[in-house]
């Protein structure tokens, strides 16, 4: 695979981690067409109002048991976002025999994406414990995968963007980050709030190799699956002029503060719309070039968690960009399941120079506002 030496360290945690995420597209792919899964469309609400589906609990559970058949059950600690909460009361049965095959369905294709699938199908007791195993909560010392099953699983439901998102974390540090875009072509660029491709991609990185790459998605030929055969390299725009500089940020305004972004963009003269995208297409987007900046403003005494930015922040970082806290600096994956001492927020940018003008914008923004 490009971008991975069999020599390499993480050689063997990148390759099953690219198989793995890109078996997981297709799982959350076929479960939007309908063509998986007996109950399809079902979106469920959380405690706190987010929506989730049958393909966020089947992405983990198949994800999870693929980790621990290939690197054994008792080393493999997953930080990740599902529990089987809603899953495991009486009310439940047909949702979780609706996961139950999902995942079934999908381990069965694990041998055409170069993984061992299990001999017979998994039970709703294996599949329970499957996504119950990514109770971890990471931390500053061994390693640690951290999984976002459906990343904007809005954008999911509604048909638009979304991610799959893998990352290894060893000793606080981010070392491998995978992120399956289904809907973000691998040869189109994502121009407007609405480009939405069938033929996705994944991008891939190793911290300190200075590559990341893209994949098209694997694709369905007859009865195979057709590998694909060949990866790009993929590297940030070089635009360093804020005026012919794009720059996104979530879609919902629930999850950034979207006046307080624009007054940025005022200040720092962006001319262009903001590019409103959900997940973390959002770092996709600036690793390949599409635009130049990404900035995020949670409401105050909102958390934000690992698993929505580790695969997002090494895959830039390698591809030549610069992800920090509003306060310029980098983000601690350290400290558990949060980005504990985040500073207000989060500023990636395709280079220094627009990194350094975002982080003075918003010093001097909040000095005048605290005059
Ligand atoms: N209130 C609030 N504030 C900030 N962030 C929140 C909030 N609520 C949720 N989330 C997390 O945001 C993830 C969705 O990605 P984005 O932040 O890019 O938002 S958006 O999808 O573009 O609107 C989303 O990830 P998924 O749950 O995996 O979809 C959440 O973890
Ligand atoms: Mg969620
Ligand atoms: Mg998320
Ligand atoms: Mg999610």
């Amino acid at each position: 695979m490009e971008g991975v030496d069999a020599n390499d360290k993480y050689a063997k945690e990148l390759e099953v981690g690219v198989r793995v995420v890109q078996l997981a597209c297709r799982l959350c792919q076929k479960v939007q067409k309908g063509s998986i899964g007996p109950t399809p469309d079902q979106v469920f609400s959380k405690d706190d109002d987010s929506p989730v589906t049958v393909a966020d609990w089947s992405v983990q559970a198949m994800i999870s048991w693929i980790l621990s058949e290939s690197f054994g059950k008792q080393n493999v600690s997953i930080v990740a976002e599902e529990d089987t909460q809603a899953l495991s009361d009486s009310n439940s049965t047909r949702l979780l025999a609706s996961v139950v095959a999902t995942v079934n369905e999908s381990l069965a294709m694990a041998p055409r994406f170069g993984l061992k699938g299990p001999t017979t199908s998994l039970g709703p007791t294996q599949v329970l414990e499957a996504i119950n195993h990514c109770n971890s909560t990471g931390g500053p010392i061994g390693k640690h995968w951290v999984l976002d099953p459906v990343d904007g699983t809005l954008g999911f439901v509604r048909g638009d963007q979304y991610a799959v998102a893998l990352a290894l974390i060893e000793n606080g540090q981010v070392v491998v980050g995978v992120l399956g875009c289904p809907n973000y072509s691998s040869k189109k660029k994502l121009v407007n709030n609405s480009s939405v491709s069938k033929e996705g991609c994944v991008m891939y990185a190793r911290k300190g190799s200075g590559e990341a790459w893209m994949q098209p998605l694997a694709c369905e030929g007859g009865t195979h699956v057709v590998w694909p055969n060949s990866a790009t390299r993929i590297r940030v725009s070089s635009i360093d002029d804020p005026s012919l500089a794009t720059f996104c940020e979530p879609v919902e305004k629930a999850n950034s503060n979207h006046s307080y972004s624009a007054g940025i963009a005022y200040t720092l003269g962006l001319r262009k719309q903001p590019l409103r995208v959900y997940s973390m297409v959002k770092y996709a987007a600036i690793a390949r070039g599409d635009a130049e900046i990404y900035m995020k403003f949670a409401k105050a005494g909102y958390k934000e968690k690992i698993w929505d930015h580790a695969a997002g922040v090494v895959i830039v970082e390698e591809a030549g960009g610069v992800v920090t806290d509003a306060g310029g600096r980098p983000l601690d994956f350290s400290r558990g399941v949060y980005l504990e001492g985040l500073d207000r927020g989060i500023v990636t940018c395709s280079g220094a120079i627009l990194h350094d003008k975002i982080i003075g914008a918003v010093y001097a923004s909040w000095e005048s506002s605290h005059l």
